[in-house]
């Protein structure tokens, strides 16, 4: 694949960039992969594993001459990171970010950055519960999406070259409004999560049950939960704070859903319960047959009763 930036600088060092510069290298996509982040850890870790050319000592140094610039810390952090490295941004740079939540981010990002730079705010819906620089690998967006949630009058020259980027590591690309965005990303990732973070927490609330049987027995379904529960807590605890709204309008949603079925199993509905499931796996069944889940087995698509 051609090469689609000279010189790219990624801020955080964690899962998500360093499978860019995993998948970057793989697919000759970047001249040169400049690093930071904040812990000298997190630095010594990436120059030996060497995933990016070089390692700085702050984002200041890092972004220097840099075409593409990858803001991919903690959506809490973006704004601070996004003023210390304004006054260093080569003029025409294009800044991105992989922030989870985008309202917020440009909010925070944007009004640091100087005129000159194109901030196309972004997100790959691709991740792992693991994080920091052992976690990333090069194959982690290949057939996934990567929203972009273009500002106002984005330069389109710099979008379809970012599109490139994203589409030459393996994902698929569209486009959205940042507050549609977080409605969807509250729906399909941020109450989901939250919901595995409670369930988790029930099970340790009952620590008689936790502590022996809930592990020794745990199917699949609880073990699923307990994966999700395992992702980063400040990666998450920014999230809902930053996606409040959204992620307090679903949640409303889903708890009068829940009281609809706990009064079913209450009242003995078994058809209102049936309903429901047939509902719900009618929507499985389409997401795996558009594709979307590819560790689904093959008889999940085959069997149609
Ligand atoms: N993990 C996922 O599943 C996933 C998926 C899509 C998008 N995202 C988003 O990508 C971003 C990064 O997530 P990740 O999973 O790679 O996290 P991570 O914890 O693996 O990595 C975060 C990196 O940011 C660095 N960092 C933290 N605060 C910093 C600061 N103030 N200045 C400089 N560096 C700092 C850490 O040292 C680390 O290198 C987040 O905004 C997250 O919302 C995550
Ligand atoms: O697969 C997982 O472990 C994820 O949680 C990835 C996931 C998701 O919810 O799908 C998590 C956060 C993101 O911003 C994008 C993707």
């Amino acid at each position: 694949m051609a090469q689609v930036f000279e010189r790219v600088a990624l801020i955080g060092l964690g899962l998500i960039a360093g499978s860019m510069a995993h998948a970057m290298k793989r697919h000759k996509l970047a001249g040169h992969v400049a690093g930071f982040a904040r812990s000298a850890e997190t630095r010594r870790a990436a120059a030996e594993i060497g995933f990016v050319d070089s390692v700085h000592d702050s984002a200041a140094e890092a972004v220097k001459g840099a075409d593409l610039v990858v803001l991919a810390v903690p959506v809490g952090a973006m704004g601070a990171v996004a003023e210390e490295i304004a006054p260093h941004l080569a003029p025409g740079a294009t800044v991105t970010d992989v922030g989870s939540v985008k309202q917020a981010v440009i909010d925070a990002v944007g009004p640091h950055l100087p005129d000159g730079v194109h901030f196309i705010p972004s997100h790959p819906l691709a991740g792992t519960e693991h994080s920091g620089p052992y976690s990333g690998f090069a194959t982690l967006f290949e057939n996934r999406w990567w929203l972009i949630t273009p500002l106002d009058g984005a330069d389109e020259a710099a979008t379809a070259r970012l599109r490139r980027l994203f589409e030459g590591v393996g994902a698929q690309v569209d486009e959205m409004e940042p507050g549609h965005h977080d409605l969807v990303l509250a729906v399909v990732s941020h109450t989901p999560h939250l919901i595995a973070y409670t369930m988790v927490g029930v099970a340790d609330h009952l620590r008689r049950v936790s502590q022996s049987e809930v592990i020794k027995y745990s199917a699949s379904g609880f073990r699923d939960f307990t994966r999700i529960a395992a992702s980063d807590p400040t990666m998450w605890r920014d999230v809902f704070l930053t996606n409040k709204e959204a992620t307090l309008d679903i949640l409303g949603r889903f708890t009068e859903e829940l009281f609809v079925l706990q009064r079913a199993i209450r009242m003995g509905d078994g058809d209102h319960l049936y309903e429901y499931f047939t509902r719900t796996r009618a929507i499985r069944r389409g997401i795996i047959e558009a594709g979307q889940d590819t560790d689904a087995p093959d008889f999940g698509r085959a069997r149609k009763d």
